[in-house]
């Protein structure tokens, strides 16, 4: 009989870390190398099945950890397949995450720069390997007992090459930590990266979040794209030095030009603000929260209660589902925004006519690459916000139209790429015919 606890006769699980949108982390002892690992499995989620947008982030994870090699960035050990479920294995961070760290209140200007630093060098080893991370938060910060600060969770990655994810039921980013050109509608860039790391540092040095607790997505992108994230220069948190605040809000800048422009650039900005004694003060919080954890755990775990799975029999099943919930209560703030039709419509009516024309060049080039199941879905999109924002007579809606029928004839759905045709041609016409007169 298979031991459900031993995964590939290799790695014993010992206890969950806690479940993601694509399956559940959990700490496992590898008995080759008799050390203790993490062990990510892609697994049904909260009753629903492991779809194509599950695996494809769980490849995508593997794949950018495999391509950088840096101390910030949590390693890759191994992967492979479990009888159908396919796992990987990596350094296991034994520690506690930034969002646990800050739930006890702000952070000292010396602690959030260790801090800040550390993810700045991290992304600088990534964004080197051609990956940009895509959701960089504190839940997605993990600091160890010794105080070093590793990135994990390159479920969202964007690999150099890859073409822009605009799926419907695809994961775009956690909202409040999305830089406003991104949830415009563009192709996020380094420094897209560079606001989430922004937005972690306002977030240390004031001890909330700088939208204020609430996850409704509306709200979130109706602020990131008005007034923007509140100014910490403006002097309402004033144990921060100014030269750091000037810094945080350009990090967290709305315009992507006005950040730095790349993460070796943020590191050597931050490098004067982070010391010795930050990184001293940060791992004594970090051992401190680990024993808080561990006691309010022992509290929790009523006493002769195993969390260790018990030796295999006919009786017992390895139920993720029946896993309690993450080590750390998951805040609903932190949680990813899935591009639903709801969600997209959101979205992407904040896209204005100017990237409306570049999503729309983005979709052509698709086309072009006979891509055309994903460009039609985007010029779906494109063509429902032109046609509310700029009307049907619009040339770019005309264009969005004419490429969306395109793909339409290609996919073999002739009667629609046809009534499409025919409306776009009745269009044109009836322009002529306005600028005739
Ligand atoms: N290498 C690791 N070492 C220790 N804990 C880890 C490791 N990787 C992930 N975890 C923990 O496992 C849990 C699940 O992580 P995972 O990356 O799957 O999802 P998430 O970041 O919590 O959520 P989502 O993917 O929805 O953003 C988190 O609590 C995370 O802190």
């Amino acid at each position: 009989m298979t031991d459900p606890g031993l995964i590939d006769g290799r790695y014993r699980l010992v206890r969950p870390l806690g479940r993601g949108a694509m399956g559940v982390v959990y700490e496992a002892e590898d008995e080759n190398l008799q050390r203790r690992v993490a062990l990510k499995k892609l697994s049904a989620v909260g009753g629903m099945s492991a779809d194509d947008e599950a695996l494809a982030r769980f490849k995508r994870e593997a794949v950018a950890l495999a391509r950088i090699d840096h101390p910030g960035v949590v390693s890759l050990y191994d992967s492979g397949l479990h009888g159908d479920v396919p796992y990987f294995v990596m350094q296991l961070v034994d520690g506690v995450d930034l969002a646990t760290l800050v739930e006890a209140g702000a952070l000292t200007p010396g602690v959030a720069c260790a801090v800040g630093l550390g993810v700045a060098r991290a992304l600088a080893a990534a964004h080197e390997a051609g990956v940009l991370h895509r959701d960089v938060k504190p839940t997605n910060v993990g600091i160890t007992r010794q105080g070093s600060v590793v990135l994990h969770d390159f479920g969202l990655a964007r690999l150099a090459g890859e073409s822009a994810i605009t799926r419907t039921g695809v994961t775009m980013g956690t909202p409040q930590f999305m830089a406003p050109e991104v949830i415009m509608g563009a192709a996020p860039g380094p420094t897209a990266d560079l606001y989430g790391l922004g937005v972690c540092l306002h977030f240390m040095l004031t001890g909330n979040l700088p939208f204020g607790p609430a996850a409704e997505v509306g709200a979130v992108v109706d602020s990131a794209l008005g007034a923007g994230i509140r100014p910490l220069s403006t002097g309402l948190f004033p144990f921060t030095p100014v030269n750091l605040a000037l810094l945080v809000d350009r990090l967290c800048a709305r315009e992507a030009s006005a950040r730095p422009r790349t993460a070796a650039e943020a590191v050597r900005l931050l490098e004067p603000f982070g010391g010795d004694d930050g990184q001293a003060a940060l791992a004594e919080l970090v051992a401190a929260s680990v024993r808080n954890t561990a006691i309010l755990q022992a509290c929790e775990t009523p006493a002769g209660t195993r969390e260790t799975p018990p030796e295999s029999g006919p009786e017992y099943e390895w139920d993720e589902h029946a896993l309690p919930g993450p080590r750390v209560p998951r805040r609903d703030v932190f949680r990813p925004l899935t591009l639903s039709t709801t969600t997209r419509r959101l979205v992407l009516s904040s896209m204005t006519p100017q990237n409306a024309v570049s999503r729309q060049r983005e979709a052509v080039n698709l086309v072009l690459r006979g891509e055309l199941q994903e460009a039609a879905e985007m010029l779906s999109s494109i063509t429902q916000v032109c046609l509310s924002s700029l009307g049907p007579d619009h040339p770019t809606t005309l264009a969005a139209q004419f490429w969306q029928a395109v793909c339409l004839a290609r996919l073999g759905a002739g009667p629609k790429a046809l009534e499409l045709f025919s409306s776009v041609n009745r269009h044109t016409d009836q322009r002529g015919n306005d600028s005739d007169e």
